[in-house]
């Protein structure tokens, strides 16, 4: 069946933001979709989980991180050739721990100039993004 047939797949997806603005983005994995692309960490939401529990619980496995407080910022659909996903983008300022990485991917805390290349729902996110962690420019 087409990817737009299908119903979407929930994402939860964490921005964790510094005080000075830079955020956190994780390395895909060779052997999945889109090896080698970067990525706001996350994942799938499991049957029965909110979108902020899925959110803590893929920080917590994929970065030992503990997200304290996160808050709703925007939700994107895409259609992948393999996968429809929508993605619920969370952005929290309150988290312990320094990330870890504990499934063996690379990441980056990243400031304006950013990483390439990104996933392609995600490379619209980065300008509003950029309009929040810096209000002034
Ligand atoms: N975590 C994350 N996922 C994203 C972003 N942008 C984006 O399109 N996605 C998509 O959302 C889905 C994330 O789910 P996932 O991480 O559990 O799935 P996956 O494809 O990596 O592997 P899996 O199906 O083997 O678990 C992927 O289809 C990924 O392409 C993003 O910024 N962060």
């Amino acid at each position: 069946m087409a990817a737009e047939k299908t119903k979407p797949v929930d994402v939860a997806v964490g921005i964790l933001m510094q005080p000075n603005g830079d955020v956190l983005l994780g390395q895909r994995p060779p052997g999945k979709p889109y090896p080698g692309y970067w990525e706001f960490p996350g994942g799938k939401v499991e049957v029965e989980e909110s979108i902020l529990e899925a959110l803590k619980r893929e920080f917590m496995e994929e970065l030992g991180i503990e997200v304290l407080s996160a808050q709703p910022w925007c939700c994107v659909e895409h259609v992948y050739p393999h996968a429809h996903v929508r993605l619920h983008f969370y952005i929290s300022r309150e988290w312990r721990g320094e990330p870890q990485s504990l499934e063996g991917q690379a990441f980056a805390w990243q400031g304006s100039l950013g990483v390439e290349p990104l996933l392609p729902a995600t490379i619209p996110l980065i300008e509003w993004l950029d309009r929040l962690r810096y209000p002034s420019a």
